[in-house]
């Protein structure tokens, strides 16, 4: 049975992650092999040009799933009807820089993407921010957004959680789709707290088969500080990797996640979860059903998960307190 067209909006389009992800897309990997799709690409006026020529090779591929692609540089039509909203468009950082330095540089972007997506979307958005620094700008365009619900904005930890799966793969020689139940708490930053405590590796726990000393002085910090990694040895930011881990992120909320299983998106808080304090959007485990992100709750948390979380929260909140003092929110 064919579905409904679905209507994705991309911004950044013309950038690197953009351009590795908008070919998936159009293949059919973000929502499924029976989903049409009707691009809308986003970008800046300077970058307009570029954008309509990644339009033009779209076009050229002949996707049998694209029904239409429409490029804008005006906000509010781009975002007109869409069912999911990929923000992107943003600043990559540059060696030497911390995410958090892209706070100032790229907050100013997400409160009018956020009112464009509350006046003109479909009722059912799905938003993934992805531009950086992500679970902040994510609580920047909700706060624009107080028609959508607050679950619909969601930001990218998904990047971490496949490092987090590729590196003990590696360690483990197993291969990365033996691996179930990775978390990554926290805050798409150096400060995020990747962990295995429920991590199976075909089926027998992580922590039976890697020692402790390994993972506080490598796996943590190898995931954590991989974004850097790849800038020193790229020398940009990473792209194919962060648009597929766009892919994996809609796909899983829009199709569910495989029994047995489950992946990390940054999640709305309401308080309810890990102690974790309402209005933050950040990483824990969650499956998906019926198209709501569904929160695995109820697992013990050890006294290293715990310091994990509970720097992540501060460290959360004072990038909220940052951009509060530069009036990006009230
Ligand atoms: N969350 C993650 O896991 C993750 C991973 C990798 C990169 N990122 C972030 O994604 C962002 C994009 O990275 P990139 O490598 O594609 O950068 P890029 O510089 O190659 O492309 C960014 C594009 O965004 C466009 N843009 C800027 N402001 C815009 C706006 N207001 N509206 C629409 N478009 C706008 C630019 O013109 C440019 O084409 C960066 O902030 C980067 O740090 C996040
Ligand atoms: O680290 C960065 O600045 C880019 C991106 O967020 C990443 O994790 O690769």
């Amino acid at each position: 049975m064919v579905r409904t067209p679905v209507t994705v909006t991309v911004t950044g389009a013309a950038g690197n992650i953009g351009y590795a992800l908008l070919f998936r897309i159009a293949s059919g990997a973000l929502l499924g092999s029976d989903t049409p799709v009707r691009l809308n690409l986003l970008e800046i006026p300077q970058a307009v040009k570029a954008a309509e020529g990644t339009a033009m090779e779209l076009n050229d591929s002949a996707f049998p799933l694209l029904e239409s692609v429409n490029v804008y540089d005006g906000i509010d039509d781009a975002f007109d009807g869409t069912n999911v909203a990929l923000l992107v468009g943003a600043r990559p950082r540059t060696k030497g820089m911390e995410r958090a330095d892209l706070l100032e540089a790229n907050g100013g972007i997400f409160g009018p993407q956020g009112k464009a997506i509350n006046d003109r979307a479909a009722d059912d958005v799905k938003v993934l921010v992805v531009g950086n620094p992500a679970n902040t700008n994510a609580v920047i365009a909700m706060h624009s957004a107080p028609d959508v619900p607050k679950s619909r904005f969601t930001a990218m930890m998904r990047l971490d959680h496949n490092r987090a799966i590729s590196q003990l793969a590696a360690k483990t020689g197993a291969p990365v789709a033996d691996i179930k139940k990775m978390t990554v708490w926290g805050n798409h930053s150096a400060d995020q707290y990747p962990d295995v405590s429920y991590a199976t590796v075909a089926g027998k726990p992580a922590s039976e088969l890697v020692d402790a000393e390994w993972l506080e002085s490598f796996f943590v910090p190898t995931v954590a500080k991989r974004g850097a990694a790849i800038i020193e040895a790229r020398g940009a930011s990473s792209a194919a990797s962060a648009a597929s881990a766009a892919i994996d992120h809609v796909y899983n909320w829009v199709n569910g996640v495989p029994e047995g299983d489950w992946v990390t998106p940054g999640v709305y808080q309401d308080g309810s979860h890990y102690g974790v304090p309402e209005g933050l959007i950040f990483g824990m485990p969650a499956t998906a059903e019926n198209g709501e992100w569904v929160v695995v709750d109820g697992l013990e948390v050890s006294d290293r998960t715990r310091a994990g979380i509970e720097h992540n929260i501060k460290a959360a909140q004072e990038e909220l307190d940052a951009v509060r003092a530069l009036g990006l929110i009230k």
